[in-house]
């Protein structure tokens, strides 16, 4: 479904026109759909309707409390990496239960409030992680519920910062290695094996690399079997991507067909943990230009947002298209679109073909992923507000960081 569309010669979220979200909430401010986050669930859930599963969102995506919040409403499980994000799904009324935790570096500190909580399942992701989570469960007089995340050494094909599942990554546990650690996890009394996980990188246009990777976990829930440890379920991690441009990634109910396909018969329930198809298309990041510079080689519309407030096209070369918010029938120009901060690298997009003028309003598409959280306060520079949009209906879900927050919490040397 499309969230964003023009109407009337303006762009709209759902029901509401972004020239009045900018003229209410200032800008830079991301815009978010709720009517596309729920329909992107669905696609999941939908999918895996009458076979056991569990659709846990990863919070990296997106760790809004609204966001969140409404996916909690909707049944949805949580992927956590960080005491932060679980303390994030928590008070965004998300259930323990259904909390998955990933991540290479779980501090003593992390696993303890996890244990506290009970969430479902640790994703380990090496021995000495496993050794330290049996000290730690041992202390509290608990047991904890464990996958391996294993690296099943397949080519995702996608950019090599977002790719995780070769074994040049620092990502999991070599599959070769796979069943000697389950072993010795076997041997771990407060450990409780109920899982294999995997999560190959992000931003996966084609099937294939998820196929190959699910062959080779069910080749190794067989070898477990064979040992007398019985695995429950199987974590395909996320990965599925979507459309900045012209990709044409699967759709998460063909995707999810063909792993159903491959497990039938089999008596295990199967874990997601998607974020950008959840959340990416779900959100614009509104922008008004500042100016625009002509030299003699460019013509440059410097804009109010900036790499601190979305860094995908800075840090991955990442093409994210840009929407005039209210079209001019003028002239185009080819426009850099840039933002204040002192680096060559802060641009938002290059080389777009445009009709401009100051003040204009401009919407960065797909930036419902990986956008606000990634965000920082480079050059002093406060966070976007972030807004919900709900049929006409608007919520502030964060408000827009005031200069003062930007050094509370510093101090001055003593006299
Ligand atoms: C362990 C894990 N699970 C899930 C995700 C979510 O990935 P995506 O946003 O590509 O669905 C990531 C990020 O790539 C991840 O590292
Ligand atoms: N931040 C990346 C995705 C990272 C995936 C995290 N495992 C992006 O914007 O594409």
């Amino acid at each position: 479904m499309e969230a964003f569309s023009y109407r009337d010669g303006q762009l709209f979220a759902e029901g509401v026109a972004l020239s009045e979200l900018a003229q209410r909430f200032g800008t830079p401010t991301y815009v978010y759909s709720r009517a596309h986050i729920e329909a992107q669930y669905h696609a999941y859930a939908d999918a895996l309707a009458g076979i056991p599963h569990l659709v846990c969102f990863a919070v990296k995506a997106n760790s809004n409390l609204g966001v969140l919040n409404l996916l909690a409403r909707l049944g949805a499980g949580f992927d956590i990496v960080s005491r932060g994000e679980l303390e994030r799904v928590l008070a965004a009324g998300g259930a323990a239960e259904r909390i998955v935790f990933s991540g290479v570096g779980k501090s003593r500190e992390d696993m303890r409030r996890a244990l506290e909580v009970g969430v479902h399942c640790f994703n380990v992701e090496s021995t000495d992680e496993l050794e330290r989570l049996q000290t730690v469960a041992a202390e509290q007089g608990k047991t904890a519920s464990i996958s391996l995340r294993v690296n099943p050494d397949v080519d995702a094909g996608t950019h090599p910062y977002i790719s995780t599942g070769l074994k040049e990554n620092k990502f999991g546990i070599a599959i070769a290695a796979a069943a000697a650690v389950y072993s010795r996890a076997a041997e771990l009394p407060n450990l409780r094996i109920i899982g294999v996980d995997c999560h190959i990188g992000s931003q996966l246009t084609s099937l294939p690399p998820f196929l190959d990777a699910l062959d080779r976990l069910l080749l190794l829930v067989d070898e477990l079997a064979g040992k007398g440890i019985h695995i429950q379920h199987l974590d395909l991690g996320g990965g599925l991507g979507v459309r900045y441009r012209e990709e044409q990634p699967p759709l998460a109910a063909d995707y999810i067909a063909a792993v159903r396909q491959r497990i039938a018969g089999r008596d295990l329930k199967l874990v997601f943990e998607p974020g950008r198809s959840i959340v990416a298309n779900a959100g614009v990041l509104l922008t008004r230009v500042e100016y625009l510079k002509h030299t003699e080689h460019k013509d440059f519309a410097i804009v109010d947002a900036a790499m601190n407030d979305l860094i995908r096209p800075a840090l991955y070369q990442a093409w994210m298209d840009v929407l005039p918010v209210q079209p001019r029938d003028a002239q185009a120009r080819r426009y850099d679109i840039v933002g204040p901060i002192c680096e060559t690298g802060d641009f938002l997009a290059k080389e777009r073909e445009l009709a401009l003028a100051e003040g204009d309003l401009l919407a960065v598409r797909s930036a419902g992923a990986y956008g606000f959280v990634m965000s920082s306060n480079y050059n002093t520079r406060g966070r976007a507000a972030e807004v919900l949009v709900d049929g006409e209906q608007t919520f502030e879900v964060r408000r827009r960081e005031t200069l003062q927050e930007l050094y509370a919490g510093e101090s001055l040397l003593p006299a």
